[in-house]
Order: C-alpha cells, then sequence, then structure tokens
C-alpha cells in the first residue's frame, strides 16, 4: 500500500512542475485525496457492497470535484490534475501512467447498455474539459486535446483533438491537417442540413400547386 501512495506521489512530481513539496502534495492534491478514496470504495464495490462503495466515492465528490464510480478500474500512478469536474464512469478502465486534467468526462453515450464506458491505455493524456464517450479504447500514448469530443476508437500513438474528435497526428506524423478557419461545427451542420430540408419541401410544394393549378384550369376549361 505504501508503495503505491509513494508512487502516486511522484506521478505527481513527474507531471506538474507546480508541485513543490510533499507536504503541499499529500493535503492539497484533490486528485490523489479522490484516488485513494476510489481504492478504498473499489475494494467494497469488488465484495458486493455498492452501497458503502457509492457513498465513499459520492463522499469523496462532495470532498474533492472529482467523481470516480467505485467500479472503474485503474491502474498505476494515474494523475488528475487540478481534478473539479472529472468524471469516470462505472465500466471505464485505466491502464497505468495516464493524466487526466479537469473537467474530463469518461462517459457513456446513453445508448449502451453493459460495458459503457472507455478503456484508456497507458500513459495516455486526456486535456482539460475532453469528453470520451462510449465503450472503445484509446491506445496507449495518445494524447486528447482540450474540450475535444471523442465518440470513436483512438489508435495507439495518436492525437486527436476537436469536435467530433479528429485525428491529427500518428506515430509523430502529421495527418489530416486541420483547416482552422473551418474547424467542424455540429451546430452549423444540423442547420444546413434543415435549410437543406426546407428547400426540397417548399420545392415539393410548388410542384404541388403547379399541378392542382393546371387540373383546376382544366376543369375550369370543360365546364
Ligand atoms: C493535444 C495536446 C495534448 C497536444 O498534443 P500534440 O500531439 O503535441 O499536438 P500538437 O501540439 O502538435 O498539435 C497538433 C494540432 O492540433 C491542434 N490542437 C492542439 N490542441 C488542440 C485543441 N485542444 N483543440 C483544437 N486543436 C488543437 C494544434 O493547433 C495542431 O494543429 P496545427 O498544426 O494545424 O496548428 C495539447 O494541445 C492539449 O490540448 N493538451 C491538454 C493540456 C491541458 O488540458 N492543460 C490544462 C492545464 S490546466
Ligand atoms: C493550469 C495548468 O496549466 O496546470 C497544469 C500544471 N499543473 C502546471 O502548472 O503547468
Amino acid at each position: 500500500m505504501w508503495k503505491s501512495i509513494k508512487s502516486d506521489i511522484s506521478a505527481v512530481f513527474d507531471n506538474d512542475p507546480a508541485a513543490r513539496s510533499w507536504f503541499e502534495v499529500v493535503f492539497t492534491y484533490s486528485g490523489l485525496h479522490a484516488i485513494w478514496a476510489h481504492r478504498i470504495g473499489h475494494w467494497f464495490y469488488k465484495r458486493g457492497m455498492y452501497t458503502i462503495a457509492r457513498i465513499i466515492s459520492q463522499f469523496s465528490r462532495f470532498m474533492t470535484g472529482i467523481e470516480i464510480h467505485p467500479g472503474a478500474v485503474i491502474g498505476n500512478r494515474l494523475f488528475i490534475d487540478h481534478g473539479m469536474g472529472v468524471v469516470i464512469g462505472e465500466t471505464c478502465e485505466i491502464g497505468d501512467d495516464v493524466i487526466l486534467y479537469q473537467g474530463v468526462t469518461l462517459g457513456g453515450t446513453g445508448k449502451e447498455k453493459g460495458k459503457r464506458h472507455p478503456t484508456i491505455g497507458n500513459n495516455v493524456v486526456i486535456g482539460s474539459g475532453a469528453k470520451i464517450l462510449g465503450s472503445f479504447t484509446v491506445g496507449e500514448n495518445s494524447r486528447v486535446g482540450s474540450n475535444a469530443v471523442v465518440i470513436q476508437e483512438v489508435p495507439p500513438n495518436s492525437t486527436v483533438v476537436c469536435i467530433p474528435g479528429k485525428l491529427v497526428k500518428r506515430d509523430g506524423v502529421r495527418v489530416n491537417r486541420l483547416d482552422h478557419a473551418n474547424l467542424p461545427d455540429p451546430v452549423i451542420d444540423m442547420f444546413e442540413g434543415l435549410q437543406q430540408q426546407i428547400n426540397e419541401l417548399k420545392a415539393q410544394l410548388e410542384l404541388e400547386r403547379q399541378k392542382n393549378g393546371g387540373a383546376r384550369e382544366h376543369d375550369a376549361q370543360s365546364v
């Protein structure tokens, strides 16, 4: 147990230039407190004591602003920097040496049952505010940019940014150069789709009107 506590603390020093002393890290890093509380909650969860496990996790959430479901499986040396707003779902699996920044959600889409949260490989970095939704894998050594929304598998050694998540780097090589003036915007896409539907309906209506007008003229002539 002491060994893993020591490695949790050294993960903070390895990843946070702001960390100054052991005393400060142990007493002020809410990410560490949430991980330690999770270990206790997970112990109860694995033994079927789900309510106690949930109470521990909710108490930890109240104290730290980080919600880790007690069912989540977390590897060694996870570092949650700042932490506020992090949510980790029940069927999430996190490898070793992962870094999560504030506001990260490792969640479900709301459409899946059973395994519905992501699996995060070793050595992955997930930027602040990123949402990773679904039961797919984020491959090892990959990076997810701040505020990205990722809804499909990320290969190992890759970088994914934007909404929806776009692969921009793989094995150190740039792929899909971003057009910064025209980043994907799902809201604009939706409006454009609606506008197109309206135009099609208008054209259909016009066609019907012309047909009916023609028929009426024909009726009038034959009377
Ligand atoms: C994604 C990230 C990890 C960098 O990964 P990387 O593999 O080194 O990627 P690069 O910096 O080479 O960037 C690759 C491309 O993605 C773009 N990009 C990087 N981060 C981005 C983001 N969050 N959103 C949109 N585009 C992003 C870059 O502009 C670059 O595109 P360009 O070359 O067309 O300009 C980093 O930008 C990031 O978001 N880190 C999160 C850190 C964080 O949350 N800090 C909060 C501390 S409080
Ligand atoms: C706010 C922020 O950038 O945090 C990242 C890290 N803790 C640092 O101080 O660099």
